[in-house]
Parts: C-alpha cells; sequence; structure tokens
C-alpha cells in the first residue's frame, strides 16, 4: 500500500514523500490523529545537532510522540477504530537485565527510523497500548514524554535510598512540571521542590509543596535527592547547583539532552558519595504502567491540561511549519498538531 510520509528534508523543510507499506499479516495500521512536539524534533527541524548528525539523519519524518485510530489489524488484537498510542521505541532483540530503550540495536521514531509524521503508520501489536476510555486528546498526545518521567521516577525508586523526604526538581518547563508532578503522586510521601529561573512559570505548579528561583536558594536548603529537566547549555549549571545542594549519597537523576559535554563538579560526586544516572526515552511497561496510574490518578491528566500549548490542524507542509515555528517562541507548554496529513 502506497503511504504519504512527511519528511526533513533539510533544517526548516519538510517535504512529502511516498513510500510502500507492506501489508502484512502481523503489523497493525494506525492513523495518526494527535501528534505532539518535543525538543528532540525542534533540534532536527532547526538543525541544532551537529552536521555529521544531520547528514546521517535526514530526510527522516520527525515526531515520537501521539497517538492514532487503528485501521487494520491482521492480528485481532484491536477493534477497528480503537484508540491508541504509538510507542516510538523498535526494540529488534530481548535482553535478560538491558531495558528495550537502551539496547543499542533498537530503532526510536524520529530519531533512527521514521517518526509518526505520516498518513498510517504500520506497527507490531506490542507497540500499542489502548488508551483509557473518555481521557482528553491533546493531553494523551503527549503520553510519551510523561512515559520517560515515569521511567525515570521508577528507576529512581531503585537506585536511591529510602530517605526521600525532600526531591529537588530542575527545569521550570515541561518536563520539570511532568516530572514533579508525577513524584507528588508515585511518592506521596515526598515533599517535591521545583527550581527554575522563571517566577511567572513557576506559579503553574500549584501541586508542588514549595517553588524556588535558582538565584535564590536559601543557604540551609536540605534535599534528599534531585532531578535534572533542564538540558541543553543550562544542564551543566543545573547539574553543578544540584552537587552543591543534595545531601551525602543522595541519588541525581539526569533526564536533559545536551549536545555538548557537560562539566560537571566530580571533585564533589566523589565526597558526597552521590549517585548519578541518565535515563532516556521509555519502553512498554512504562506506557502500561502509566495508563495504570492515570486511572487511579484521574486528576493527574486534569493537570497535565495546564501544560498543553498551542494546537494546530494540520493539513498541509505549510501547517507543518507553522506549527514548528510557533513550538519554537512558546514560553511553556506542548505544541500538538491535530493530524490531518
Ligand atoms: N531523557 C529523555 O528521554 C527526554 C529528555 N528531554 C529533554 O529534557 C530537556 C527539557 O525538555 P522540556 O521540559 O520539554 O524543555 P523546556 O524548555 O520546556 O524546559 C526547560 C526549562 O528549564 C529552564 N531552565 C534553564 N536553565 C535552568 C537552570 N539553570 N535551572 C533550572 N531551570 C532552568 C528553562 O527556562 P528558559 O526557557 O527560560 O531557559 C525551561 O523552562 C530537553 O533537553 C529535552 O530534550 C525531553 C523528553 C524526554
Ligand atoms: O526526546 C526524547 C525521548 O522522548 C529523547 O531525548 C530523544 O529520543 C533523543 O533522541 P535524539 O538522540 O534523536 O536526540
Ligand atoms: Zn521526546
Amino acid at each position: 500500500m502506497l503511504n504519504t510520509v512527511y519528511q526533513l528534508k533539510a533544517p526548516r523543510q519538510f517535504e512529502t514523500v511516498f513510500k510502500d507499506i507492506p501489508l502484512d499479516d502481523r503489523h497493525v495500521l494506525v492513523r495518526p490523529t494527535h501528534l505532539s512536539i518535543c525538543h528532540a524534533d525542534q533540534r532536527y527541524y532547526q538543525g541544532n545537532r551537529p552536521e555529521a548528525v544531520l547528514r546521517s539523519k535526514l530526510p527522516m519524518a520527525l515526531i515520537h510522540e501521539g497517538i492514532g485510530k487503528v485501521v487494520y489489524d491482521p492480528t485481532g488484537t484491536y477493534r477497528i477504530g480503537e484508540e491508541v498510542v504509538m510507542i516510538p521505541n523498535h526494540p529488534v532483540e530481548k535482553d535478560d537485565i538491558i531495558e528495550e530503550n537502551y539496547l543499542r540495536s533498537t530503532k526510536f521514531c524520529g530519531s533512527s527510523k521514521d517518526g509518526f509524521m505520516q498518513e498510517y503508520v504500520s506497527l507490531l501489536p506490542d507497540r500499542l497500548v489502548r488508551l483509557p476510555e473518555g481521557i482528553d486528546k491533546i493531553v494523551a498526545a503527549f503520553t510519551e514524554i510523561v512515559s520517560v518521567s515515569y521511567h525515570a521516577i521508577s528507576r529512581f525508586q531503585k537506585f536511591s535510598h529510602s530517605r526521600r523526604r525532600t526531591i529537588g526538581v530542575w527545569g521550570d518547563g515541561n518536563l520539570g512540571y511532568i516530572t514533579s508532578l508525577l513524584l507528588k503522586k508515585m511518592l506521596p510521601d515526598s515533599k517535591v521542590c521545583i527550581f527554575g529561573v522563571n517566577a511567572n512559570k513557576l506559579s503553574d505548579f500549584s501541586f508542588a509543596d514549595a517553588t524556588c528561583l535558582v538565584s535564590e536558594i536559601p543557604e540551609d536548603l536540605l534535599l534528599d535527592h534531585a532531578f535534572e529537566c533542564v538540558g541543553g547549555n543550562g544542564s551543566a549549571i543545573a547539574i553543578n547547583q544540584i552537587i552543591d545542594y543534595i545531601q551525602p549519597e543522595g541519588t541525581i537523576s539526569i533526564l536533559g539532552v545536551s549536545e555538548d559535554p557537560a562539566p560537571i563538579n566530580t571533585r564533589m560526586v566523589l565526597e558526597k558519595g552521590l549517585h548519578i544516572f541518565g535515563s532516556s526515552r521509555s519502553g512498554r511497561a512504562d506506557f502500561e504502567g502509566l495508563m495504570e496510574l492515570y486511572k487511579k490518578n484521574p486528576d493527574i491528566p486534569e493537570y497535565l491540561e495546564n501544560i498543553v500549548g498551542t494546537t494546530f490542524e494540520v493539513e498541509s507542509i505549510k501547517d507543518m511549519t507553522e506549527a514548528f515555528e510557533t513550538d519554537i517562541h512558546k514560553l511553556i507548554g506542548k505544541t500538538v498538531m491535530i493530524w490531518k496529513g
């Protein structure tokens, strides 16, 4: 079957290409309905990755956050019309120890294979997860980034010591909002404090125990553990500030993506005996766990409505470009494309 794919050909330049989707008895066909833009997509769209990386990856369809409707399922796993979230990870091997999102062989939509900016997406049935009945579709569109926070917190629960009185989250953007919200739900006994650079943005974190500008952190602050959700050039500044304030033997979870290596105060990491771990992407278990968490805490998707930014009806390359260009200038919030492509 001929499929329309909207690839990024070069920075700021989408093009339409037609690719064959073989209709076999193993793959489910999904019509994407709502797609959400991630920072990773913007790094390709704006050409912010190194030249060699762009040359090796483009042309490629962007977007790894999205939901859609099942239109064809020869496996009989899903009903036609059923609403599903698409998992962008595509593992090609199983490992007893290493999770699917960390296997070097795994392909990831919008990074090492075409993303969801397509007319139809062909996926194995285990790359889809049913959406809870009645969930807001715009919020559901960015389930993937929420599953990343879920994944990082689940790992944090395994790696960190059990004194979790106060957890700091650095980053007053989307990932900071999502991670601190999930921390409040997954670790209800812990106090969560958000550290950011913009008082206006911090005022949106209504569920938090405290918020603080990074320029006004009290000297006597006591933090048992922390999450870094900043990324870019701010990552190193945030990680070093965390190292300054965290208690000995605390755990630091790094989530922000930086293009350049970040200089870290390793002397203090050693002296305080800190644990630092990174997390990237998420796997099927995280998507499923998150859907269960939504069912038990229906106020989570309600809170997430606060970080819905602009929504665009997208049916042409001009619309896609407008959505990406607008997303660049947002203060906070996820840009969602209502996909008619
Ligand atoms: N590990 C993973 O799998 C994933 C990683 N990411 C990455 O996470 C990072 C954040 O993403 P997202 O939340 O969407 O981006 P945002 O831009 O929405 O959030 C980052 C926030 O951090 C603020 N900030 C800047 N410097 C500091 C500082 N020193 N201390 C505290 N806050 C600071 C920024 O403010 P201002 O804008 O004013 O500078 C901004 O509000 C990105 O690098 C993204 O690629 C995203 C998804 C998944
Ligand atoms: O956003 C992410 C997951 O949601 C990751 O940061 C993203 O997958 C990294 O990909 P790339 O290596 O292509 O920048
Ligand atoms: Zn992402």
